[in-house]
Protein backbone atom coordinates (compact mmCIF):
# COMPACT_ATOMS: atom_id res chain seq x y z
CA UNK A 1 0.00 0.00 0.00
CA UNK A 2 1.85 3.44 -0.92
CA UNK A 3 1.03 6.62 0.68
CA UNK A 4 0.00 8.77 -2.67
CA UNK A 5 -3.02 6.50 -3.65
CA UNK A 6 -6.34 6.06 -1.26
CA UNK A 7 -6.41 2.58 -0.44
CA UNK A 8 -10.14 1.17 -1.35
CA UNK A 9 -11.89 -2.04 -0.62
CA UNK A 10 -14.90 -2.59 -2.55
CA UNK A 11 -17.29 -5.63 -2.15
CA UNK A 12 -19.02 -7.55 -5.12
CA UNK A 13 -21.85 -9.72 -3.97
CA UNK A 14 -21.89 -11.47 -7.27
CA UNK A 15 -25.88 -12.66 -7.34
CA UNK A 16 -26.08 -13.35 -3.72
CA UNK A 17 -27.13 -11.38 -0.42
CA UNK A 18 -31.03 -10.09 0.31
CA UNK A 19 -32.16 -6.54 1.42
CA UNK A 20 -32.38 -7.39 4.82
CA UNK A 21 -28.36 -8.22 4.59
CA UNK A 22 -28.19 -4.95 2.98
CA UNK A 23 -30.11 -3.59 5.74
CA UNK A 24 -27.72 -4.65 7.78
CA UNK A 25 -24.80 -3.59 5.71
CA UNK A 26 -26.22 -0.05 6.09
CA UNK A 27 -26.41 0.43 9.49
CA UNK A 28 -23.09 -1.24 10.74
CA UNK A 29 -20.39 -0.53 7.86
CA UNK A 30 -19.31 3.20 8.37
CA UNK A 31 -17.19 4.69 5.54
CA UNK A 32 -13.72 5.55 6.76
CA UNK A 33 -11.98 9.11 5.39
CA UNK A 34 -9.08 6.37 5.19
CA UNK A 35 -10.02 4.61 2.47
CA UNK A 36 -13.06 4.34 -0.43
CA UNK A 37 -15.16 1.37 1.06
CA UNK A 38 -17.46 0.16 -1.80
CA UNK A 39 -20.19 -2.02 -2.01
CA UNK A 40 -21.27 -3.64 -5.81
CA UNK A 41 -24.34 -4.56 -5.58
CA UNK A 42 -27.17 -6.61 -7.76
CA UNK A 43 -28.75 -4.18 -9.60
CA UNK A 44 -32.39 -4.70 -7.67
CA UNK A 45 -31.09 -3.50 -4.29
CA UNK A 46 -29.12 -0.27 -5.82
CA UNK A 47 -32.08 1.82 -4.81
CA UNK A 48 -32.15 0.07 -1.10
CA UNK A 49 -28.00 1.54 -0.69
CA UNK A 50 -28.55 4.61 -2.00
CA UNK A 51 -28.21 6.63 1.87
CA UNK A 52 -25.28 4.26 2.76
CA UNK A 53 -22.27 5.73 3.91
CA UNK A 54 -20.55 3.36 2.06
CA UNK A 55 -20.33 4.06 -1.87
CA UNK A 56 -22.22 2.02 -4.28
CA UNK A 57 -21.20 0.00 -7.00
CA UNK A 58 -23.08 -1.89 -10.23
CA UNK A 59 -21.28 -5.22 -11.09
CA UNK A 60 -22.40 -4.71 -14.90
CA UNK A 61 -23.87 -2.60 -17.59
CA UNK A 62 -24.43 -2.61 -21.09
CA UNK A 63 -21.91 -1.41 -23.58
CA UNK A 64 -25.23 1.18 -25.12
CA UNK A 65 -26.81 4.42 -23.69
CA UNK A 66 -30.22 2.98 -24.35
CA UNK A 67 -32.37 1.02 -26.72
CA UNK A 68 -33.94 -2.18 -27.72
CA UNK A 69 -31.53 -4.06 -25.68
CA UNK A 70 -33.96 -6.66 -23.42
CA UNK A 71 -32.95 -7.55 -19.57
CA UNK A 72 -29.96 -4.98 -20.61
CA UNK A 73 -29.27 -2.10 -18.15
CA UNK A 74 -27.58 1.38 -19.27
CA UNK A 75 -24.91 2.99 -17.13
CA UNK A 76 -27.59 6.11 -16.69
CA UNK A 77 -30.13 4.33 -14.60
CA UNK A 78 -27.07 3.38 -12.42
CA UNK A 79 -26.31 6.80 -11.69
CA UNK A 80 -29.86 7.42 -11.35
CA UNK A 81 -29.85 5.04 -8.89
CA UNK A 82 -26.46 6.96 -6.94
CA UNK A 83 -24.24 4.15 -8.41
CA UNK A 84 -21.26 5.64 -8.55
CA UNK A 85 -18.20 2.66 -9.91
CA UNK A 86 -19.38 -0.38 -12.51
CA UNK A 87 -17.32 -3.66 -12.01
CA UNK A 88 -16.56 -4.31 -16.60
CA UNK A 89 -15.21 -7.88 -17.26
CA UNK A 90 -14.98 -9.46 -14.44
CA UNK A 91 -14.03 -13.10 -15.60
CA UNK A 92 -17.48 -14.47 -14.61
CA UNK A 93 -18.85 -12.21 -17.44
CA UNK A 94 -16.02 -12.45 -19.49
CA UNK A 95 -16.92 -16.83 -19.18
CA UNK A 96 -20.91 -16.59 -18.31
CA UNK A 97 -21.79 -14.10 -20.87
CA UNK A 98 -18.37 -14.52 -23.91
CA UNK A 99 -17.50 -10.93 -23.07
CA UNK A 100 -14.52 -10.25 -25.57
CA UNK A 101 -11.99 -7.91 -24.65
CA UNK A 102 -13.55 -5.89 -27.41
CA UNK A 103 -16.70 -5.86 -25.60
CA UNK A 104 -15.11 -4.52 -22.27
CA UNK A 105 -13.51 -2.23 -23.54
CA UNK A 106 -16.81 -0.99 -25.29
CA UNK A 107 -18.43 -0.81 -21.70
CA UNK A 108 -15.28 0.67 -20.05
CA UNK A 109 -15.95 3.96 -22.71
CA UNK A 110 -19.51 3.67 -22.11
CA UNK A 111 -18.63 3.88 -18.33
CA UNK A 112 -16.37 6.69 -18.30
CA UNK A 113 -18.91 8.85 -20.82
CA UNK A 114 -21.35 8.76 -18.06
CA UNK A 115 -18.96 9.98 -15.62
CA UNK A 116 -18.76 6.92 -13.20
CA UNK A 117 -15.58 5.12 -12.49
CA UNK A 118 -14.90 1.66 -14.18
CA UNK A 119 -13.49 -1.17 -12.29
CA UNK A 120 -11.54 -3.10 -15.21
CA UNK A 121 -11.02 -6.59 -13.89
CA UNK A 122 -8.39 -9.03 -15.64
CA UNK A 123 -6.41 -11.72 -14.46
CA UNK A 124 -5.24 -15.02 -15.69
CA UNK A 125 -6.71 -19.11 -15.45
CA UNK A 126 -4.55 -21.16 -13.92
CA UNK A 127 -3.46 -22.53 -17.47
CA UNK A 128 -1.91 -19.56 -18.47
CA UNK A 129 0.02 -19.05 -15.26
CA UNK A 130 1.47 -22.90 -15.23
CA UNK A 131 2.75 -21.70 -18.74
CA UNK A 132 3.97 -18.30 -17.54
CA UNK A 133 2.73 -16.18 -19.68
CA UNK A 134 0.33 -14.04 -16.79
CA UNK A 135 1.85 -10.93 -18.09
CA UNK A 136 1.05 -11.24 -21.71
CA UNK A 137 -2.19 -12.34 -20.88
CA UNK A 138 -3.01 -8.91 -18.78
CA UNK A 139 -1.31 -6.92 -20.98
CA UNK A 140 -3.04 -7.99 -23.85
CA UNK A 141 -6.54 -7.50 -21.39
CA UNK A 142 -4.92 -3.76 -21.05
CA UNK A 143 -4.30 -3.17 -24.27
CA UNK A 144 -7.31 -4.01 -25.66
CA UNK A 145 -9.09 -1.17 -23.58
CA UNK A 146 -6.58 1.10 -24.45
CA UNK A 147 -7.53 0.85 -27.88
CA UNK A 148 -10.95 1.57 -27.64
CA UNK A 149 -10.77 4.27 -24.60
CA UNK A 150 -7.03 5.99 -25.21
CA UNK A 151 -4.74 6.16 -22.65
CA UNK A 152 -6.03 8.78 -20.66
CA UNK A 153 -8.65 6.06 -19.38
CA UNK A 154 -5.91 4.85 -17.27
CA UNK A 155 -5.59 8.08 -14.68
CA UNK A 156 -10.05 7.51 -14.52
CA UNK A 157 -10.32 4.27 -13.63
CA UNK A 158 -9.61 1.24 -10.92
CA UNK A 159 -7.67 -2.19 -11.78
CA UNK A 160 -8.92 -5.19 -10.37
CA UNK A 161 -6.19 -7.88 -10.56
CA UNK A 162 -8.33 -11.45 -10.27
CA UNK A 163 -5.93 -14.28 -10.76
CA UNK A 164 -9.31 -16.82 -11.82
CA UNK A 165 -7.71 -19.70 -9.98
CA UNK A 166 -7.83 -17.81 -7.11
CA UNK A 167 -11.70 -16.47 -7.27
CA UNK A 168 -13.93 -18.22 -4.78
CA UNK A 169 -11.08 -21.20 -4.50
CA UNK A 170 -9.65 -20.39 -1.66
CA UNK A 171 -6.26 -20.58 -3.36
CA UNK A 172 -5.39 -16.69 -2.78
CA UNK A 173 -2.02 -15.86 -4.96
CA UNK A 174 0.61 -15.34 -2.23
CA UNK A 175 1.32 -11.52 -1.12
CA UNK A 176 4.26 -12.17 -3.32
CA UNK A 177 2.53 -13.38 -6.45
CA UNK A 178 0.04 -10.71 -6.59
CA UNK A 179 2.61 -7.67 -6.13
CA UNK A 180 4.40 -9.34 -9.02
CA UNK A 181 1.44 -8.60 -11.29
CA UNK A 182 0.43 -5.48 -9.59
CA UNK A 183 4.07 -3.93 -10.26
CA UNK A 184 4.04 -5.24 -13.80
CA UNK A 185 1.05 -3.82 -14.37
CA UNK A 186 1.92 -0.24 -12.44
CA UNK A 187 5.05 0.21 -14.86
CA UNK A 188 3.37 -0.96 -18.09
CA UNK A 189 0.78 1.60 -16.98
CA UNK A 190 2.47 4.44 -15.66
CA UNK A 191 4.32 4.07 -19.44
CA UNK A 192 1.08 4.40 -21.35
CA UNK A 193 0.18 7.26 -19.05
CA UNK A 194 2.45 9.32 -16.31
CA UNK A 195 -0.85 10.47 -14.64
CA UNK A 196 -1.34 6.47 -13.97
CA UNK A 197 0.73 6.77 -11.12
CA UNK A 198 -2.28 7.34 -8.51
CA UNK A 199 -4.50 4.81 -10.11
CA UNK A 200 -5.59 2.45 -7.81
CA UNK A 201 -4.75 -1.36 -8.36
CA UNK A 202 -6.54 -3.84 -6.45
CA UNK A 203 -6.69 -7.58 -5.88
CA UNK A 204 -9.09 -9.89 -5.96
CA UNK A 205 -9.04 -13.53 -5.17
CA UNK A 206 -10.15 -15.64 -1.94
CA UNK A 207 -9.62 -12.24 0.17
CA UNK A 208 -10.35 -12.64 3.77
CA UNK A 209 -9.83 -11.37 7.03
CA UNK A 210 -6.81 -13.18 7.91
CA UNK A 211 -4.91 -12.19 4.51
CA UNK A 212 -5.94 -9.11 3.93
CA UNK A 213 -3.33 -7.86 5.99
CA UNK A 214 -0.40 -8.85 4.20
CA UNK A 215 -1.95 -8.50 0.55
CA UNK A 216 -2.49 -4.79 1.34
CA UNK A 217 0.89 -4.08 3.01
CA UNK A 218 2.45 -4.43 -0.59
CA UNK A 219 3.79 -1.06 -2.26
CA UNK A 220 1.37 -1.86 -5.22
CA UNK A 221 -1.77 -3.44 -3.73
CA UNK A 222 -4.09 -0.30 -2.99
CA UNK A 223 -7.10 -2.94 -1.49
CA UNK A 224 -8.80 -5.28 -2.54
CA UNK A 225 -12.07 -6.34 -4.56
CA UNK A 226 -13.49 -8.83 -2.56
CA UNK A 227 -16.20 -11.92 -3.17
CA UNK A 228 -17.59 -14.18 -0.47
CA UNK A 229 -15.80 -12.65 2.48
CA UNK A 230 -17.76 -9.24 1.14
CA UNK A 231 -21.36 -10.89 2.35
CA UNK A 232 -20.21 -11.49 6.05
CA UNK A 233 -20.27 -8.04 8.02
CA UNK A 234 -17.76 -8.67 10.21
CA UNK A 235 -15.30 -10.03 7.78
CA UNK A 236 -15.91 -7.28 5.45
CA UNK A 237 -15.18 -4.59 8.39
CA UNK A 238 -12.55 -6.29 9.36
CA UNK A 239 -10.89 -5.90 6.19
CA UNK A 240 -11.54 -2.75 5.40
CA UNK A 241 -10.00 -2.56 8.60
CA UNK A 242 -6.33 -3.85 7.58
CA UNK A 243 -5.93 -1.09 5.17
CA UNK A 244 -5.32 1.02 7.92
O1 LIG B 1 -14.33 -12.39 -7.85
C1 LIG B 1 -14.01 -11.82 -6.81
C2 LIG B 1 -14.34 -10.41 -6.58
O2 LIG B 1 -14.77 -9.80 -7.76
C3 LIG B 1 -13.32 -12.55 -5.74
O3 LIG B 1 -14.19 -13.48 -5.21
P1 LIG B 1 -13.77 -14.26 -3.87
O4 LIG B 1 -13.31 -13.23 -2.89
O5 LIG B 1 -15.04 -14.96 -3.45
O6 LIG B 1 -12.68 -15.21 -4.26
Amino acid sequence: MSNVRKPMVAGNWKMNGSLALLHTFISELKASPLLDTVLCLPYPYLAAASKASFKVGAQDCSQFGAGAHTGDIAVGMLQELGATYVIVGHSERRQDHNESNIAVALKVQTVLNAGLTPILCVGEPLKVREAGNVNKFVFEQLQAVIDVCSKDFLEKCIIAYEPIWAIGTGKTASPEQAQEVHQFIRTEIVKWNHNAVSTRLLYGGSVNASNAHALFAKPDIDGGLIGGASLKIDDFIAICNAVK
